[in-house]
């Protein structure tokens, strides 16, 4: 059946809101089989790679899944975190502090999480909650830049998930939010912090985000221009001085043209033209992962310091800063306001049905639950 079948009792409960922070998706355990398992179903998504089926299959199934897994595995062991892999644990951190701070604020609110990839599953998520008798669902995708590959293909798995739906939740999401103010406070705060601990500040401040293929700004992706807005926005919190913000892309994958300039090759030219340190942010991830912690704590540092340079401090991603998570509740009201259990105008435990109604609901409800037992 395409359209899953809609106990009548759901009719007479009273509305109740979630709230659903996605990320991208990491490997249940660092070992080659779990990476294997999660690159498969990441480097599968056309949203991801753009290359036609017929083309990409065979490569992926013939060469990728069959070398990379196993290379990857053992950059996963050299992060991996007691409770598990990076980016789950911070997501889990995350929605676990805001659900907390929602709550001391007196709102009735759940707060979960899911992947886009792996465990656990956005569908498996939504089904749940809408189970439990959620009826408003507001999706927070950590992603600060807008993306097609990373944003639109979170939109996707919930849109096709409320096709298979009869009795539709109210649905939101964020879409972006590469220049919300508390998000850049929060950066600037984390930079601030590091450069107190350290007692000096680095000759360049590297921002390196996530790259794309180069394509994706030709055929109309915001995501590169996000990332400038959230550079610039930050450069003036910090008030920096002319030409110590540097902005980078990591992360290329394949042989493709990707976004430029690349940071590992732009940190060793920077060392070649006589900059002894840096400090590394990357403000594209709020939450520290293999591409952060690995890829620019690890690779790039190596680099660097192999090239001349001999300061390399890596500032840490968002994760649970105090600044972070003030923002994230405050992107989170948003998206919730008017909303049942928010505390603002316009929402309430009964929310769009009175007292009589939800009475006439459950009678029609309970009727229903008799005939269906008698017919049986
Ligand atoms: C922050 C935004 C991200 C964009 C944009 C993005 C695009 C993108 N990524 C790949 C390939 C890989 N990415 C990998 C890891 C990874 N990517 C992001 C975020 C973005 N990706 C995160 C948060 C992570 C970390 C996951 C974790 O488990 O910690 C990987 C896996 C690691 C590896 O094997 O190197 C790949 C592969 C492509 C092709 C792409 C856009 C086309
Ligand atoms: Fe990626
Ligand atoms: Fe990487």
């Amino acid at each position: 059946m395409r359209f899953a079948p809609e106990p009548a009792y759901r009719h007479g409960q009273p509305p109740r809101t979630a709230l659903v922070l996605i990320n991208l998706g990491t490997p249940d355990a660092p070992d080659t089989p779990s990476v294997r398992r999660y690159l498969a179903e990441f480097l599968s998504d056309p949203r991801v790679i753009e290359i036609p089926r017929l083309i990409w299959w065979p490569v992926l199934h013939g060469i990728i899944l069959r070398v990379r897994p196993r290379k990857s595995a053992a950059k996963y062991a050299s992060i991996w975190m007691e409770e598990g892999s990076p980016l789950a644990v911070w997501t889990k951190r995350q929605a676990d502090a805001l659900g907390e701070r929602l709550t001391a604020q007196g709102q009735d609110v759940t707060v979960t999480w899911a992947m886009r990839y792996g465990k656990p599953n956005l569908a498996t998520v939504l089904d749940g909650l809408k189970a439990s008798g959620h009826s408003h669902i507001a999706l927070l995708p950590l992603y600060p830049q807008y993306c097609a590959a990373t944003t639109a293909t979170a939109v996707d798995v919930a849109a096709a998930w409320l096709s298979r739906q009869r009795h539709q939740p109210h649905l939101r999401w964020l879409r972006d939010y590469a220049g919300d103010a508390g998000y850049i406070a929060a950066l600037a705060a984390r930079v601030r912090a590091h450069w107190a601990t350290q007692g000096a500040r680095g000759e360049r401040l590297v921002m390196s985000f996530h790259g794309m293929p180069a394509f994706s700004l030709d055929k109309g992706d915001p995501y590169h221009c996000q990332c400038y807005k959230t550079a610039r926005l930050l450069e003036q919190a910090l008030e920096l001085a002319p030409g110590t913000a540097v902005v980078t892309f990591q992360s290329r994958f394949g042989r493709a043209k990707w976004l430029q300039p690349y940071t590992e090759p732009t940190l060793v030219k920077l060392a070649g033209q006589g900059v002894r340190s840096v400090d590394v942010i990357c403000p594209g991830f709020v939450a520290d992962c293999i591409e952060t912690l690995e890829e620019i704590n690890m690779e790039a540092r190596e680099a660097f310091l192999a090239a001349g340079g001999t300061h390399f401090a890596y500032i840490p991603c968002l994760n649970d800063s105090p600044e972070w998570l003030d923002a994230l509740t405050a992107l989170a009201q948003q998206q919730i306001a008017g909303w049942p259990g928010s505390g603002t105008p316009g929402a309430g435990p009964v929310a769009g049905e009175s007292a009589v109604q939800r009475e006439r609901h459950a009678a029609v409800a309970a009727a229903l639950a008799a005939s269906n037992t008698a017919g049986r």
